[in-house]
């Protein structure tokens, strides 16, 4: 995990991240970016403090356990959580000006009793563990303890500007180790840990960072030039940027959102990748929906969820209101759905995509769909697991439409 402990200062800065995430509820990347500017750090010492406050999240309950302290007393007693976490990672102590000691037997003791919880172990709350036993069964422990694991980092290889294989090489002129992705065409495992945001190659639009499994869906949509493509809930982008490259820039790309200020993003992120066919929407109602009837050969839901196919990388989703929203997140789900993909022309796909890996958000929703939509069929489904690829875990579902 780290070789060496965090510095005083480090620490401090993990201990602040915690409590605004914990106490004040919010998101861990706003609360890293929040710490973060203005701070002259060296990407070297960002990364670690990331990673260390990555590993306490994704086991919070497990570390919390071990300092005997509660979530909510970060502020207070987050230093004994940090001696604790460098004690558990085999570390020596950090060199805090104030910090809690602890006490070593009791320390061993906890470990050995936390070792016999193998809940605790995976750093899975109660709620999720009996959610995700309900919705998965036996393969639910294997997706546990794989949820708990540091993510991989993953690049898009933006092919408007550049091959796979040429990346590689450029990528290497600039310090940044990777290895091609066999199941992913456009995927790169970034194999050192270099600062990636700071090559010429991201400058110049060469690659997008995203998640391999994240690639699949895109990829899934088969779009091809000059098609008429919506990506009805685009965000900032992410698989947008990869639709516009299998387009190869030729056709019509409509990117919509609830949200402008997202749009206004991937509008940023499209001059840097070079992907001049794509027009952003903002849906302000219904009709904006309406309007578009019938009119695309491929429709691109990623709609809302809760994420927790994700939860390497966002692993604060455990520690929110993540299930009292997930009936709510259900029903936005549904909803998209059924009228979003009226958008579709007969004979066009719609892609129906979660990052989550529960059947609740991702297989019922669709055969719930399929069973008031007898006008579409659908041609298959997949739910890509953490455990069998090492990727984030998401769902995508191919529909075709086959009658008005
Ligand atoms: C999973 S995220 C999309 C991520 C994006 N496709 C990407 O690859 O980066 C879901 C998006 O749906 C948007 N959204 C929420 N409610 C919506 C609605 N009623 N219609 C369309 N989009 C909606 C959110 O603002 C959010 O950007």
């Amino acid at each position: 995990m780290l070789n060496s402990p965090l510095s005083a200062s480090s620490n401090e800065l993990v201990i602040n991240i915690l409590a605004m995430v914990l106490s004040e509820g919010k998101p861990l990347d706003r609360a890293y970016s929040q710490h973060f500017s203005g701070l002259k750090l060296v990407p070297a010492e960002q990364a670690r403090i990331t990673t260390v406050t990555g590993d306490i999240l994704r086991r919070l309950n497990l570390y919390c356990f071990l300092a005997d302290i509660k979530p909510e007393e970060m502020e207070r007693l987050g230093s004994k959580l940090l001696n604790v976490w460098h004690l558990f990672h085999e570390l020596e102590l950090p060199k805090m000006q104030y910090s809690l000691p602890v006490d070593p037997d009791d320390l061993v003791a906890r470990i050995e009793q936390a070792k016999t919880n193998p809940v605790l172990w995976d750093g899975c709350p109660e709620w999720l563990d009996t959610m995700g036993r309900e919705q998965l069964g036996a393969s639910w422990e294997k997706e546990r303890a794989a949820l708990n694991r540091p993510p991989k980092r993953f690049l898009r290889v933006n092919g408007l500007k550049v091959s796979r294989d040429e990346l590689v090489q450029k990528l290497a002129t600039e310090f940044v180790s990777t290895q091609v992705v066999d199941s992913v065409d456009s995927a790169l495992e970034v194999t050192s840990d270099s600062a990636l945001f700071r090559t010429n190659s991201f400058k110049e639009g060469l690659f997008e960072q995203q998640d391999a499994g994240s690639q699949r869906v895109a990829a899934a949509l088969d779009a091809k030039p000059g098609m008429r493509v919506i990506d009805a809930c685009a965000g900032a982008g992410g698989k947008t940027l990869h639709i516009a490259a299998q387009m190869q820039g030729k056709g019509r790309l409509l990117a919509m959102d609830v949200e402008q200020w997202k749009l206004d993003n991937l509008k940023e992120r499209a001059r840097r990748n070079g992907a001049h066919n794509i027009e952003t929407r903002l849906i302000v109602g219904s009709k904006t929906i309406k309007r578009l009837k019938l009119t695309a050969d491929r429709v691109l839901l990623d709609v809302p969820c809760s994420g927790l196919g994700v939860l390497k990388r966002n692993p604060d989703a455990k520690w929110r209101d993540t299930a009292d929203r997930l009936p709510v997140l259900m029903e936005l789900q549904k909803h998209i759905l059924s009228s979003y993909s009226r958008m579709v022309k007969v004979g066009g796909i719609v892609v129906y995509a979660t990052c989550s890996i529960f059947p609740c958000e991702n297989r019922g929703q669709v055969d719930a769909f399929l069973a008031e939509n007898p006008n579409f069929r659908l041609l298959e489904d997949e739910t890509i697991s953490p455990a069998d690829t090492g990727f984030d875990g998401f769902y995508l579902a191919k529909l075709e439409r086959i009658q008005e």
